[in-house]
């Protein structure tokens, strides 16, 4: 499998952010969806996540390798029970993503958690920073299914000024050194919008992420 063969060129969104349109394979994105919905299964499997102050995330999430909920990182959920471990195959895939995206290799923390984000046609996300690793490799972003708007900010304020980016299934979205800490949200996805081969009704995106922590 060569993910170089799909795709357009890299489109560099602030310095250190890089859009890499249909760099995954469609049977990447086949293995991936298949494996999102094990994940999702469980135990430690997926759910919405309670706010804290009040409400529930529209977005239902699973962790892998380190379980995050608003806002830290845990080896087990609030239940006790422990996390899913943190796949190989992503942290594969995230290394030749770094690559592509920024043309040298990942030297930094290892990749060690990855969050499986998964929207319903109602589904948002609000606009905030990753700011819970203590690393500051990377995050490398897989979008799966429907497509969305992915508003790219700046490292200072939620607001303005931001780039709403089109992400589509199949698409890679890298951000690190200068835009590591940008403010980034989706304040809405395109139901209807994904390849109907895939069979997926919605949308998932995967962030893979080095914690930078240690038990
Ligand atoms: O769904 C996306 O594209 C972004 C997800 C995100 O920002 C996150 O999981 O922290
Ligand atoms: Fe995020």
């Amino acid at each position: 499998m060569d993910e170089a063969l799909f795709g357009s060129p890299p489109v560099t969104v602030a310095p250190g952010a890089v859009h890499l349109p249909g760099w995954l394979s469609p049977q990447t994105q086949a293995d991936l969806v298949r494996r999102c919905r094990e994940w999702a299964r469980g135990p430690a499997g997926m759910r919405r996540h309670p706010m804290p102050r009040g409400g529930r995330m529209s977005v239902s999430m699973v962790s892998l390798g380190w379980h995050w909920q608003p806002y830290s990182y845990a080896r087990e959920l609030p239940d006790g029970t422990p996390v899913q471990p943190f796949p190989d195959l992503l942290g594969d895939l995230a290394a030749r993503a770094v690559e592509a995206a920024h043309g040298a290799p990942h030297r930094g923390d290892p990749y060690d958690v990855a969050l499986v984000n998964f929207y319903d046609a109602d589904a948002r996300m609000g606009m905030h920073q990753d700011r819970d690793e203590r690393s500051r490799a990377p995050v490398v972003s897989f979008s799966l299914g429907d497509s969305c708007v992915f508003r790219f900010g700046n490292t200072e304020t939620r607001n303005r000024p931001y780039t709403d980016v089109e992400l589509r299934g199949g698409d890679l979205f890298v951000f690190g050194g200068p835009s590591r800490m940008a403010y980034h949200g989706v304040p809405r996805t395109r139901p209807g919008s994904a390849d109907p081969g895939l069979g997926l009704t919605g949308r998932l995106n995967i962030t893979v992420r080095a914690s930078g922590l240690q038990d």
